[in-house]
């Protein structure tokens, strides 16, 4: 299945007519230049063009009042001065005689992006729209907002597909406040949002845009507040927040569907976040939403002011819709004081209702809220000074070309056992170079020398990932490892699932780490590149499970940055299928997806299952949604405390950075 494009022109048909300093920055050219991003990067030819329609005045409706649209209605007829007259009750937004067309195109584009996506025409999409909507509210136009896209595509979709339960991810960096008075109270649509905040200086300047606001009544703890309370925010910070705050809750929450209210102002260059993450942050954060729901995923753009960045964004986030490995992100640097700050706040603010944080530590010490205080009050005396100072020009390279290899998934199988289609079987002999096959010795020495050139092969990027049955997945591993070109800049993340010895002088290099869930207490190799993750249950326990692949295992994999990815399902390691896949695909993240999964010769029956994620289809969704065994959390919160003085990316506490 394929990805979905809606993008028309007529959206650009409406700009601010009069002098307004706030939302001048809201221009046509935002949509023109992302479209012509994506044809210019033959990414829009790769795309199903789905057409554009009007939203219905039922489905204007399901969020807005009579009376807001009713008086919306009237502005294609008139006057430039009763256009202004009727902006002026309404905050940071502005009116345009074609301004009311096109905010029932955008919201119309959010729904047949629903559509097509619930009817599974396509298996993801994005809307290229504007007016963005995230801040409309049910009878107020705001912050460049007319009718609220996102909140409009939610209920629509709750009514005419009967979806139970809907993720909203927005990470624009602007509090989407429509979205959560839409929803708070309501269990079955989980909102989050990240947003610059600066203790409530920062437009809106809401107080209920803070952590603690976490929903109403029966919507208590279906509502995400980040508040960024510092500008230059970088890529570790993002990732923090998915890792420890969202993905967990989001597995969790189990949705049936997974909107994105995608700005691209949370982006490096843009005027309004003043953030630093570089726009190839949007392939790793689609990514990483992308095994939920079955990969039932819609994206709605909102903001986005500094052309270069958001036509850059846009680009990362289609492309990784479009399945294409994810380009690798340099030298992580761990998330900073005031982002560990807020992760803290909002894990405790959320401990009491999902049970993958009720070990978050507590609020963090209380200077923290004094200090907040005094902030706010030296804020507002610099606000006008902020205004003035220039705003020094941010540069950052190009996103590099993420081009797929020639094979997406290549297999080593016994003959027996039938190759999957799309997986390109590695020949036998031929394929191999035989100057591997001489230095193997090994009764299984032709698998062992054809899963070697495999890895050659992923190496020189002709094949991006790769299966193998082997007979015993330990020697294949450590063969491997063995004969990884000894380039100083060759790094392999091993990921071992389930009981069984690695061989400890696979670790001694420091050019591999090695992380092992498994059932049985290891000796303690306090090694920090062999990493034993001792879960009671095992790798039956999805909850234990999950909790130390989002804890542990991605923020390693990010902080560790490996050129090749080894998953090894040891022998009877009893974990589920669903999770395999699961595991699979995010591991993709790592690497640009080389990665190569090594499995013992009788158990065949993965080999489809796998192959199918390798090729880049979703992992289907967890069911689980029993609360982890209390130990294993224990284990895994205990082991992060542990790991953290190396492994940044493990902080979740303000404590701990000196
Ligand atoms: N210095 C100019 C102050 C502008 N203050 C209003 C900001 C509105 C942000 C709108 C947005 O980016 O959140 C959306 F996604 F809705 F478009
Ligand atoms: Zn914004």
């Amino acid at each position: 299945m394929g990805t979905a494009l809606i993008y028309d022109e007529e959206m650009t048909k409406y700009k601010l007519l009069w002098v307004d300093p706030a939302c001048k920055i809201e221009t046509p050219e935002r949509l023109t230049v992302s479209y012509e991003a994506l044809v210019r990067n033959a990414l829009a030819e790769r795309c199903i063009s789905v057409p554009v329609r009007e939203a219905t005045n039922s489905e204007i409706l399901l969020v807005h009042s009579e009376e807001y649209l009713e008086a919306v209605k009237k502005t294609p007829y008139m006057t430039l001065e009763d256009l202004k007259e009727f902006t002026l009750q309404y905050g940071d937004v502005y009116f345009h005689p074609n301004i009311y067309h096109c905010a029932k195109l955008a919201a119309g584009s959010a729904l047949q992006l629903v559509d097509c996506v619930m009817t599974e025409r396509v298996r993801n999409g994005m809307a290229l729209v504007r007016p963005p909507g995230h801040h409309s509210q049910h009878s107020a136009a705001n912050g460049f907002c007319v009718f609220n896209n996102v909140a409009i595509a939610t209920r629509y979709a709750k009514q005419k597909y009967g979806v139970k339960r809907v993720l909203i991810v927005d990470w624009d960096i602007h509090h989407g406040q429509g979205v959560q008075y839409c929803f708070e109270d309501d269990p079955s649509v989980l909102y989050f949002s990240w947003h610059r905040y600066e203790h409530q200086t920062f437009w809106p300047q809401l107080r209920e845009s803070d952590y603690d606001s976490v929903g109403k009544e029966k919507g208590a703890g279906f509502n995400i507040n980040v508040p960024w309370n510092q500008v230059g925010m970088e890529s570790s910070d993002y990732l923090s927040v998915f890792c420890h705050v969202l993905l967990p809750v989001a597995y969790e929450f189990c949705p049936d569907l997974v909107l994105v209210c995608a700005g691209f102002d949370s982006a490096i260059g843009d005027p309004e976040g003043k953030m630093c993450a570089t726009p190839e942050i949007f392939a790793h954060l689609t990514h990483l939403l992308m095994n939920l729901a079955g990969g039932k995923l819609c994206v709605v753009l909102e903001g986005g002011y500094n052309l270069t960045s958001l036509a850059q964004s846009v680009c990362q986030t289609v492309q990784t819709l479009l399945g294409d490995p994810l380009p690798r992100l340099a030298n992580l640097s761990g998330p900073c004081r005031s982002a560990l700050e807020s992760l803290q706040c909002v894990r405790s603010a959320h401990r009491q209702y999902w049970s993958c944080l009720k070990h978050a530590a507590s609020l963090p010490p209380a200077d923290i809220s004094t200090k907040r205080i005094k902030l706010a009050e030296e804020e507002a005396k610099t606000e006008v000074g902020e205004e003035e100072k220039s705003t020094e020009e941010k540069v950052w390279p190009e996103p590099p070309k993420r081009f797929s290899p020639p094979v997406r998934c290549a297999s080593v199988l016994p003959d027996d056992v039938t190759r999957p289609d799309g997986c390109k079987r590695l020949g036998a002999d031929q394929d191999v170079n035989p100057l591997t096959a001489s230095k193997l010795k090994d009764d299984d020495c032709d698998t062992l020398s054809r899963v070697i050139t495999l890895v050659e092969k992923m190496e020189q990027n002709e094949i991006c990932s790769g299966l193998a049955l082997v007979c015993d997945v330990t020697v294949a591993m450590t063969q491997v490892v063995q004969h990884l070109t000894p380039d100083p800049v060759n790094r392999v993340l091993i990921v071992c699932v389930g009981n069984g010895k690695v061989p400890s002088h696979i670790t001694r290099d420091g050019k591999t780490l090695v992380v092992q869930i498994n059932s049985e207490e290891t000796e303690d190799q306090n090694s920090k590149y062999y990493i034993p993750v001792f879960l009671k249950k095992g790798c039956s326990d999805t909850s234990g499970f999950m909790h130390a692949v989002f804890g542990l295992i991605l923020p390693l994999g990010y902080e560790y940055d490996p050129n090749l990815v080894l998953l090894v399902r040891m022998p009877d390691s009893g974990v589920c299928d669903a999770v395999w896949q699961q595991l699979t695909g995010l591991l993709q993240s790592f690497a640009k997806g080389h990665t190569l999964v090594l499995m013992q010769e009788n158990e065949k029956a993965f080999v489809g299952p796998t192959t199918s994620v390798l090729l880049g289809d979703p992992a289907p969704p967890l069911e689980n949604r029993q609360a982890p065994n209390t130990e294993d959390l224990n284990v895994v919160e205990r082991l992060r405390d542990r790991l953290q003085v190396n492994w940044n990316l493990l902080q979740t506490t303000s404590e701990c950075t000196g």
